[in-house]
């Protein structure tokens, strides 16, 4: 769109525009306090004075479709070739992406030698797996047949490159008789071409390595070429045995573990049930999977997005993309945050059928146990999500209805809804729409990308979209927390970086975090953003931030046999062993704790030279060995095991969306 305001951010602008051109505005919208459910509160929507006598010209909804244009893509097709001949590779194959990309659906010829002439510039990057996987998309394009030969001869470098002999040898021989259609090849650039194939076939053929992947293939079974793709393999989900679900008056519902979990072991992998990708990396990372890719897959549509393989793209173009092609530009020029887009996105993802079949059958009041009993696609999966309808102000649930609004309009401008449906079911959409947006506000996840320069080490998580995970949504926070999130693809996988004794809260966080943000600050942030007061061990006892921790105690754990547990404080210069617990009065020995604190000081050196070595899954090992070990004598918080849980963390972020800066 543009709405006829014209400008990025409108949205905002719409609201003001609407706001002063109303009397008695903010009493107005106070009404909407009278209303008991979202679909009364679309409805005083729908009905607003100031949106429906006229005033509302201000939101003229356009689909918007850019870039795909022949003209656009020769442009950058030469604009390629000229950095491909001044051997600018990696700009080269940047600007025959955008061709591809712009390229109309139907230009199949073009896309064709755009590929190919991509393939050439990932050659020369030496990404031979890409170079591959283009010269066979191109291929399937129908390559013109005169030129075939070049392609051929391509394949057969990328496969010497990657020291796959007999694939060589094929590619190299369908070169030689390909070249019989190359009519205008020049005799002698055509004699010069055979003999330099002629000597390749006959020295691998000699080569007795040809000889032994041509057995070990044939013992195995396996197929002459294996199909590439940089698709991630698709990731099963997985919920631990050891957690269990529980819930109260005072923190709704979350999770407990059933019992003792370890440090390091996995707890949660899950899909999400919604996922958008941020505007900004649109053009670089798989609408669909979130997967960055260096040969992406054009939607045939729009010139918007882009996706990391044929199966991502037909998954999203079964569902979603179908309608959101165009109108995507349309909500994030409005300004929209990536949770309204979620909130669309829900919509779109599932059918409007099943929308009105479930609407009169949300349950609010299940159990985590019932939720998980509902089918993976089925909406009552995240209706219940916790929305705080009871703290919302007038104003709030007023503007969210207007966002609603605007989304279910913008639907309605790609004939989403088509001739059948009635006003009063689509109402019931926009009320879906109005719930949606609601709960997405305490209930969403950013999907995470590490971003790391090897030259300087330096490491930055880095934001790309946002997800709905309905079984990670019913964990609560905790300033200290039990585990840690990363992500592959969209897919989140979460892992303990504490061991948690059966019975005992497994929390995650919302942002606050013990060891950077002081308890005020934290509560402070988490009433306003969450609408609860944090009861985390951090917070009753005030932990310091980890600057302040104290260096001058080391706090034991008293280790009597009543299971006392408590924390004993004792200076390091302490002479005696036999240390006495003021909580229990019985006495702990600390010789095993000081036996402790030295064998993890090695352990440490040992960790970290492995993290900075770049060996993580080893590095991994050794951080849950000593977290375990510092967990059984010493009790947090203290500066080392502070230092040891955040470097299992950095692991952990190691495992999954990567991005190497240089
Ligand atoms: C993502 S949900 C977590 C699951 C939620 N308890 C439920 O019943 O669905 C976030 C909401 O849970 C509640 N919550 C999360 N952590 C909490 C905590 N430590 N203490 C009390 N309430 C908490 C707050 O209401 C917060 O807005």
């Amino acid at each position: 769109m543009s709405s006829s305001l014209g400008e990025r951010n409108y949205f905002a602008s719409y609201y003001v525009q609407l706001k002063n051109s109303i009397e008695n505005f903010d009493e107005e919208v106070e009404k909407i306090d009278q209303c008991k459910n979202d679909l009364e509160r679309v409805r005083f929507v729908e009905s607003f004075k100031g949106l429906t006598d006229g005033r509302d010209e201000a939101l003229q909804i356009r689909r918007e479709f850019h870039g795909k244009s022949a003209a656009t893509a020769l442009d950058y097709k030469e604009k390629g070739n000229l950095a491909f001949k001044a051997q600018k590779w990696l700009e080269a194959m940047v600007l025959y992406t955008k061709s591809y990309v712009a390229l109309p659906d139907d230009k199949v010829n073009e896309k064709s030698i755009v590929l190919a002439n991509r393939s050439a510039a990932l050659y020369h990057l030496e990404k031979y797996d890409e170079a591959l996987i283009d010269i066979k998309r191109s291929l399937d394009y129908g390559y013109p047949k005169d030129l075939i030969y070049k392609l051929y001869e391509r394949l057969a470098r990328c496969y010497m490159a990657k020291k796959d002999y007999p694939n060589t040898i094929k590619y190299f021989k369908l070169m030689i008789t390909s070249m019989d259609d190359a009519k205008n090849l020049p005799a002698s650039r055509k004699s010069q071409l055979n003999t330099v194939a002629m000597t390749m076939i006959k020295m691998l053929e000699r080569d007795p390595r040809t000889t032994k992947q041509m057995e070990i293939r044939k013992k195995k079974g396996l197929p002459e070429e294996v199909p590439l793709s940089l698709a991630i393999a698709d990731e099963k989900e997985f919920i631990s045995d050891a957690i269990r679900f529980d819930e109260n008056r005072s923190e709704g519902r979350f999770v407990r573990a059933a019992s003792d979990v370890k440090v390091g072991e996995e707890i949660l992998v899950e899909k999400p049930f919604v996922a958008v990708l941020l505007e900004k990396f649109a053009k670089t990372h798989c609408e669909n999977c979130f997967i960055r890719t260096a040969i992406p897959v054009a939607c045939p549509n729009c010139a918007d997005v882009v996706y990391c393989s044929e199966k991502c793209q037909k998954r999203a173009a079964k569902s979603y993309h179908k309608y959101e092609c165009g109108i995507l530009p349309t909500i994030w020029s409005s300004g929209a945050s990536v949770n309204c887009h979620m909130a669309l996105r829900i919509l779109t993802s599932r059918s409007v059928e099943h929308f009105l079949e479930v609407y009169d059958k949300i349950d609010e009041k299940l159990t985590a146990d019932e939720i998980q009993k509902i089918p993976k696609d089925d909406y009552r999966r995240i209706a219940h999500l916790v929305r705080h309808e009871d703290e919302r102000t007038a104003s709030n649930f007023f503007q969210h209805a207007l966002m609603a609004r605007f989304l279910i309009k913008c639907l309605k401008t790609v004939n989403y809804f088509g001739e059948k449906l009635n006003s009063e079911d689509i109402l019931k959409i926009e009320a879906i729409a109005l719930r949606n947006l609601q709960f997405l506000q305490f209930n969403t996840h950013e999907v995470a990308e590490l971003h790391k320069s090897q030259r300087d080490g330096s490491e930055k998580t880095e934001f790309i979209g946002g997800a709905l995970y309905p079984t990670l949504a019913l964990f609560n926070h905790s300033c200290d927390p039990s585990v840690v999130r990363y992500y592959r693809g969209t897919t989140i996988h979460i892992n303990m970086v504490k061991p948690v004794e059966a019975g005992l809260q497994i929390c995650e966080n919302y942002g606050p975090i013990y060891t950077q943000e002081t308890r005020n600050e934290r509560q402070a942030k988490l009433k306003d953003l969450y609408k609860f007061e944090c009861c985390c061990d951090a917070c009753l006892e005030n932990w310091p931030t980890f600057d302040k921790l104290p260096t001058d105690v080391i706090r034991f754990r008293c280790d009597a046999p009543n299971k006392c547990n408590a924390v004993i404080e004792v200076p390091p210069n302490c002479n005696d062993f036999m240390v006495k617990c003021l909580t229990c009065n019985e006495s702990t020995n600390i010789l095993k704790g000081l036996k402790v604190m030295q064998d993890t000081e090695m352990m440490t050196r040992t960790a970290k030279r492995l993290y900075d070595t770049g060996d993580y899954s080893k590095a991994l090992n050794k951080y849950v060995d000593l977290i375990k070990i510092m967990s059984e004598v010493l009790a947090p918080p203290f500066p080392d095991y502070c230092q040891c849980q955040q470097f299992l963390k950095d692991c952990f972020l190691h495992l999954g969306n990567f991005y190497n800066l240089d």
